[in-house]
């Protein structure tokens, strides 16, 4: 197991959390403009939410934009992120069509890591990060809940379950609906990043898990995500606020 995972020059899993920033325009035009406001912010990541984009009925199109996103990123490691509307995202697509954009993505060589979420189901996960690692993407396995938050041990199950799938890196985002909500995941991240088997990614959303993204890293959380213009969930801080706070928490 990599104890550090490489997206581009960027390493997951040492030093402070990364910052990531995910664009979410809706065309062609929105989506050029976000991409040139990100070379201006100071990020290390960013994140093409491809739920948002118009054209995400065809796999051409979203090939087209996505080589146009890396070559307007420069250096920038770029994310590629179908969410689905049951995880919270824009849209669904049928299973094949999800497996199929998510092969396509990775097989390109223009997105960097690809998202998979866990509940599109062991086969689908398990066909996309080997596809990934085929073409030397990696793979980030997610699952999203904007209503609660389970218990901590039902997140290190889910955790863990995406790494035994394949996943270069879990990664889970929940809603607190109380302080306690919020040191579940605090207290799931630190016994899932223990096991010192790679890097993982967590969250509690909105205002009351704010605190999660800002010192998550503290107890193992290896990326968080900022906002540029729009956030693509609730409770992103500014992407130009968190290097200063992270840098204050983590002594760089
Ligand atoms: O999985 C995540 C995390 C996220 O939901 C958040 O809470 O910051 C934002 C999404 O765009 C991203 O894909």
């Amino acid at each position: 197991m990599k104890a550090i995972v490489e997206i581009r020059k960027v390493r997951l899993g040492e030093g402070a959390p990364k910052i990531c920033v995910s664009m979410t325009g809706r065309t062609r035009e929105e989506l050029r403009g976000e991409a040139a406001l990100l070379r201006t912010i100071d990020l290390d990541l960013a994140e093409w939410r491809v739920d948002f984009f118009e054209g995400v009925d065809s796999p051409e199109k979203v090939l087209e934009m996505l080589a146009e996103l890396r070559l307007l990123l420069g250096p920038v490691p770029l994310i590629f992120t179908f969410r689905s509307a049951r995880e919270g995202g824009q849209r669904e697509l049928a299973a094949d069509d999800y497996i199929g954009l998510n092969a396509a993505a990775a097989a390109s060589g223009d997105a960097d890591a690809i998202d998979v979420e866990l509940f599109a189901g062991d086969e689908a996960v398990r066909r996309l990060t080997a596809e990934a690692r085929r073409f030397g993407a990696v793979s980030i396995v997610s699952n999203h809940d904007f209503d609660k938050t389970p218990p901590a041990e039902e997140l290190a199950a889910r955790l863990r379950r995406m790494r035994e799938l394949g996943g270069d890196v879990p990664k889970i985002a929940v809603m607190p609906r109380d302080p306690g909500d919020v040191l579940a995941l605090l207290q799931a991240t630190y016994a899932v990043s223990s096991d010192k088997e790679g890097p993982i990614i967590t969250m509690s959303m909105g205002l009351l898990g704010a605190v999660s993204r800002v010192a998550g890293g503290t107890f193992g959380s290896a990326l968080t995500f900022g906002a540029a213009k729009n956030a693509s969930a609730p409770g992103q801080l500014a992407a130009a606020e968190l290097r200063g706070l992270l840098g204050a928490l983590h002594g760089e």
